[in-house]
């Protein structure tokens, strides 16, 4: 191994890799007699490793490596590189294994996949979207089947049926989300039949730190259909007439809008010359900073896209589209209002589950990604997980510039397309990496003005996206992405069948843009990774402005600079100061994982006690039981008349449904009181002991109150001729459909908080005038 590799090995900080490395040499070595097996006698030697638990002793190692070295050759003419089997090692022994793009993650994944699968352990390879969960279980399926693994994959369209059975498989690969509402669903069940999940024991996590850090940010929320909202037209209408900055505030991370108070005053005045807080009539307020909200925070295609005249969600974690997500409560009509489409279904959440609380379900965690090192505090802190920096099977020769900075968006633009013209006239392969759809598209649009055609990548069609980007390393090609479309696909120099790889190599290689820094190093990092992999040449620059949202809202001052003529600002103390606002960004994010972790830890607890209570009510017999000691007369009447097996059905049916509405309600209950904690916290108590001191009372007697209304519905329940109790008879009704909710950590500025910005707003010119 070279010296290089090898010093690699013990960074620290990180797992070390030496105790694996020593391995190697005793793993090669098996190779020649593994040859010479035949293929069955191959899937023998793998099965033989099943006679054993978990963890796998050095010598079970070495064979594990070994066969499912050879394995892939076989199945798929690649031969496991070293560096890859270190990667195997660290994800059997729990860790997040860091390799960078094109290494060949998803192979050592799927060994490690199969090694745990071959102890006898259920495995969950979790993705970031349905493409790549069903591509990859695809791809990696001759190997599976050579080791004797079964193998299945789930996507949004697979039915209940097709669920359970992929769950069933050895190996099931499938996306976070789906894999999250799937668990949220079970959790509704009333006959155990019915669930398709089966206990957790592996989770092993692609584009770990995607999943683990940035999505954890957002709970996955399960709602169910609820009555109709009317579209709101009258406020849609009213603040489209609203002046920013005369009539409204947004806050500086654009997470809250405000009235001010010419927006009150102008607001009132259009409605006839109410009294937005008049206490007898709180209705307009919320209707007003819904509109507000929706017309203000949430920018079409940005947030949304407006397509076959339905308002469609743009994840802005993945940068693509979610099917069947919706925003909470009444905002999605607020949008739709805005947009003038049809308003569809509201529903109430069901249930929500945060990521952390899907994945540390699983007794063991593992996980690879391009870029983890820069969140290994978090791993460690939210999910318990170290990194191994797996080094590269070939040295990175990329050459990263770093960051261009001008004054103005307009001089960074000019200087961006400046550079496009001056590089595509060589031929060399450009892929520029923007912040959101509308800027890609707005991007696209000025690159054509000026004779550079491109193809925009944005958020449509995953699978439509990788095979766009694997063309991103054609010669002359320009390709313009959001952050993460087409992720998971190989940049191949010279096209996907590499057929002018040495044209472009003498190029230079790919060359990667950055539209603007991200709001994290991480992102820019991912972005870069494009370029370069397996030793390839490639470059990495980006273009960022003062005005770009990262430096104009986190950067402690945005004046004092000299630029030169085109606006290039060369000062080292300005370009720190980039480095500096993504730091502060990153603090940002790290705490609204953290707040999303702290409130949902008590509601994890409360829940537990529900689902427990709810699994035995499910599975044996405790809702019977209670009714039949509530009221023993009534269970005694309909035992007599329909049997006792009916009874207990519909003692079941009947206890779940309270159950579960009276966690719904808590659940509303909770949103709400969160949101007026912010009220509290002026007070300067900690916000969350306040939660905490009122969610703890409000939960106290919630399975007594359950069990109370499960008794009154019992007592009205009726045996009908058929000699069945009809439940929805006596409001047993389920939600007819359910989705998915996108929501934020802060849906959007309630009236409480534009009462508070008013209260704040009077105490200071109060103190003025003193
Ligand atoms: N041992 C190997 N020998 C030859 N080719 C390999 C080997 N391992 C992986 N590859 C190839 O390398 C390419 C990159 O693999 P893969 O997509 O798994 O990389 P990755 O690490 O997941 O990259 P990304 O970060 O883009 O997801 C694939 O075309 C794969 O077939």
């Amino acid at each position: 191994m070279a010296e290089s590799v090898r010093r690699l090995l013990g960074r620290p900080g990180a797992v070390d890799l030496r105790p694996y490395s020593k391995l190697l040499e005793a793993i090669e070595a098996r190779e020649p007699e593994l040859r010479e097996l035949s293929d069955s006698e191959l899937t023998e030697k793998a099965a033989e490793l099943g006679n054993a638990e978990l963890p796998y002793d050095r010598g079970d190692l070495v064979e594990l490596c070994a066969v499912g070295r050879e394995a892939a050759r076989r199945a798929l003419d690649e031969r496991p590189y070293d560096v890859q089997l270190l990667g195997v090692m660290a994800l059997l022994d729990g860790h997040i294994a860091e390799m960078a793009t094109g290494e060949g993650k998803t192979l050592a994944g799927a060994l490690a996949a199969a090694g745990f699968a071959l102890r006898g352990q259920r495995v969950h390879v979790l993705s970031v979207n349905d493409y790549l969960a069903r591509r990859d279980a695809e791809w990696m399926a001759p190997l599976y089947e050579r080791l004797g693994v079964a193998v299945a994959w789930i996507s949004e369209e697979s039915t209940p049926e097709q669920r359970r059975a992929a769950y069933a498989a050895d190996v099931t690969y499938a996306s976070v989300s789906e894999l999250g509402f799937d668990v949220l669903r079970d959790r509704m069940v009333t006959d155990i039949a019915d669930r398709v999940v089966p206990e957790p024991n592996i989770a092993l996590i692609d584009e770990a730190d995607s999943v683990l850090v940035d999505e954890a940010r957002v709970p996955l929320v399960l709602a169910g259909a609820a009555e109709t909202t009317e579209a709101d037209l009258e406020m849609a209408d009213l603040v489209r007439r609203l002046t920013p900055r005369v009539h409204y505030e947004v806050d500086v991370d654009g997470r809250n809008v405000q009235l001010t108070d010419a927006g009150i005053d102008a607001v009132e005045k259009e409605l006839g010359g109410i009294d937005l807080y008049d206490e007898h009539d709180t209705s307009v307020l919320p209707r007003v900073n819904l509109a507000l909200h929706a017309h203000v925070l949430l920018q079409r295609d940005v947030h949304y896209v407006v397509r076959d005249g339905e308002v469609r969600l743009i994840n802005e974690s993945r940068g693509r589209i979610a099917l069947l997500q919706r925003w909470p409560d009444g905002l999605q009509a607020a949008v739709e209002a805005k947009e003038k489409v049809a308003v569809s279904e509201t529903g109430e959440v069901l249930d929500s589950i945060t990521v952390q609380s899907l994945v540390l379900r699983y007794p063991t965690r593992c996980g690879m990604t391009g870029t983890a090192m820069a969140v290994a505090e978090q791993l460690r802190e939210f999910y318990e997980l170290e990194v191994a920096v797996i080094p590269p099977n070939k040295p990175n020769v990329r050459e990263d510039e770093g960051t261009r900075l001008y004054a103005t968006r307009e001089e960074k633009e000019d200087a961006l397309v400046e550079e496009v013209a001056e590089v595509h006239a060589t031929g060399r392969p450009i892929l520029i990496g923007t912040q959101d759809v509308a800027e890609s598209e707005l991007l696209a649009k000025r690159l054509a003005d000026d004779g550079l055609e491109c193809v925009v990548l944005n958020a449509k069609n995953d699978a439509e996206e990788a095979g766009i980007i694997a063309e991103a390393g054609t010669h002359g090609a320009i390709t313009v992405s959001t952050q993460m479309a087409g992720r998971g696909t190989d940049i191949r120099l010279g096209g996907s069948d590499m057929a002018d790889r040495d044209r472009v190599v003498d190029k230079g290689g790919l060359y990667v843009m950055g539209f603007g820094r991200y709001p994290s190093s991480r992102l820019d990092d991912q972005l870069r990774g494009r370029a370069g992999r397996q030793g390839d040449p490639g470059a990495s620059v980006f273009f960022v402005s003062v005005e770009d949202d990262l430096v104009a809202n986190n950067a402690p001052q945005t004046r004092g600079y000299e630029a030169e003529g085109d606006g290039a600002i060369t000062d080292p103390s300005w370009l720190e100061m980039v480095d500096h606002a993504q730091r502060v960004s990153e603090g940002n994010l790290l705490e609204v994982h953290r707040n999303t972790w702290r409130y949902n830890q008590l509601i994890d607890v409360q829940r537990g006690v529900v689902l427990e209570h709810r699994e035995a009510v499910l599975t044996d017999g405790l809702g019977d039981r209670q009714l039949k000691h509530d009221c023993p007369e009534r269970h005694a009447e309909l035992v007599e008349e329909v049997g006792e097996e009916e009874v207990a059905r519909a003692a079941r049916l009947i206890t779940l449904y309270h159950l579960d509405r009276g966690w719904t309600d808590h659940n509303a209950f909770l949103a709400e009181l969160r949101e007026g904690i912010h009220l509290r916290f002026l007070g300067r108590r900690d916000p969350l002991d306040e939660f905490n001191r009122d969610a703890v009372p409000a939960f106290k007697g919630f399975l007594d109150e359950a069990r109370a209304r499960a008794a009154e519905t019992f007592l009205e329940a009726e045996a009908g001729e058929d000699g069945t109790i009809d439940v929805s008879a006596v409001g047993v009704k389920r939600p007819s459909m359910t989705w998915t909710y996108m929501v934020h950590d802060h849906p959007f500025s309630s009236a409480l908080e534009t009462v508070v910005g008013r209260i704040k707003g009077t105490v200071g010119s109060g103190e003025s005038t003193a």
